[in-house]
């Protein structure tokens, strides 16, 4: 069988990324005999100004009929000014809804060789394993917003937060199945004493742990869980909450990890699955050459795990950072004196070695 990837490079040090993931997963799936045809697709600012829209319909297209898509990253400031419906993150949005991604896993892992090197106590983070279970198709991100671009000046925005009880239950159905593989705990985490779609979640994650009764649920404020997060990391297994509230504390999170070019993620709903890096374009570094690639290459390896049922190729590519990783090979982000400094190409051409 040969299974088809939709491969969105994206803007800024999104087509860099790829490329170093693209390597690593080529090899890794001739390795471990997985046949893949990747269709190269546009989305973002590229889109943008190769078709005068952030998210064509032939991409949209093509996704839908694949098994699975390798994103990098979309946006940057070249687009910045456009209208908002025209904005380069709209793509990432319109391609989780077009897909019904609602389920967004951001595993946080702290490797043993990065761990002394911990802006924050190495004690505290040493061995840290936390999977970030974030809403990903609803809240705030996706309710209606009135926003001014008209020629006069504005004084009034506001966006909508809706959630409702059947979102809730699907992820923290997911929540709960990831925790029973894991350490059993569940952290859902929302403003409940503020927000009403906060108390709704509080209220229905109850009713659906319910049914989980060999998982422990408990909750936190998002103010307190970003405290705890950096405090007392090891405290958490599985974290479960909203669209917005996930993407920030996953960004936290990624401190833990050492750099947020560490962090990969799987987007889920019931057709293929989308898998990017958490980061964004990061367009202050794009073009140098320096970018991390290991969280879109550990993307790859989530693609292989969930969506190509490729688990050796998988634990393969993860066992293969982490032996470059304890060999002291670092991107600029991570590097110290000591170490052995790499490109972004030259961090994948090792860990395609290291497979
Ligand atoms: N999924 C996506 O496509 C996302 C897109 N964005 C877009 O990306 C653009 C830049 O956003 P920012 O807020 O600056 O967030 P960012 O994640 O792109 O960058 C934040 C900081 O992290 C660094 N960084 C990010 N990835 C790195 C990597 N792989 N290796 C080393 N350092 C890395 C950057 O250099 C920067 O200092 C914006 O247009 C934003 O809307 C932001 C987040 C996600
Ligand atoms: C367009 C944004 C919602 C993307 C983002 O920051 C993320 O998903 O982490
Ligand atoms: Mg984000």
């Amino acid at each position: 069988m040969t299974y088809r990837v939709v491969v969105i490079p994206g803007d800024g040090i999104g087509p860099e990324v790829v490329a170093a993931a693209l390597g690593v997963l080529r090899k890794a799936a001739a390795k471990g005999g997985v046949n893949i045809e990747y269709e190269h697709c546009l989305a973002g600012g590229a889109a943008l100004d190769q078709c005068g829209e952030p998210l064509p319909a032939a991409t949209v297209a093509a996704a839908k009929a694949a098994d699975a898509v390798l994103l990098g990253a979309v946006g940057g400031p070249k687009w910045d000014g456009v209208a908002p419906h025209l904005r380069a993150e709209k793509a990432i949005l319109g391609l989780r809804k077009a897909l019904g991604l609602y389920a967004n896993l951001r595993p946080v892992r702290v490797w043993d060789a990065l761990a002394p090197h911990s802006p924050l106590k190495a004690e505290a983070v040493a061995g840290a394993d936390i999977l970030i279970v974030r809403e990903l198709s609803g809240g705030i991100y996706y309710g209606a917003r009135k926003e001014a671009h008209v020629a006069d000046a504005p004084d009034e925005a506001w966006d909508t937060e809706i959630y409702t009880a059947p979102e809730i239950e699907r992820i923290v159905r997911v929540a709960c199945r990831a925790a029973r593989l894991r350490r059993k705990r569940v952290t859902s985490v929302d403003k409940a004493n503020v927000l009403a779609t906060s108390r709704l979640w509080r209220t229905v994650a109850e009713r659906t742990a319910a049914a989980f009764p060999d998982v422990r649920l408990d909750h936190l404020y998002v103010d307190n869980c970003a405290m705890q997060l950096v405090l007392a990391p090891k405290n958490f297994d599985v974290i479960v909450t909203g669209n917005l509230f996930g993407d920030i504390l996953s960004d936290e999170a990624a401190v833990l990890a050492g750099s947020i070019g560490l962090l990969p993620s799987a987007s889920l709903g019931d057709g293929p699955g989308l898998y990017e890096p958490i980061h964004g374009s990061a367009p202050d570094i794009a073009g140098q050459g320096v970018a991390n690639p290991i969280g879109c290459i550990l993307s790859a390896a989530m693609l292989l795990r969930h969506s190509l049922d490729a688990k050796a190729a998988a634990d393969a590519i993860e066992q293969a950072v982490e032996a470059v990783l304890a060999e002291g090979y670092r991107t600029a982000d991570l590097y110290r004196p000591g170490l052995t400094r790499l490109s972004t190409e030259e961090m994948a051409r090792r860990i395609e070695e290291e497979i």
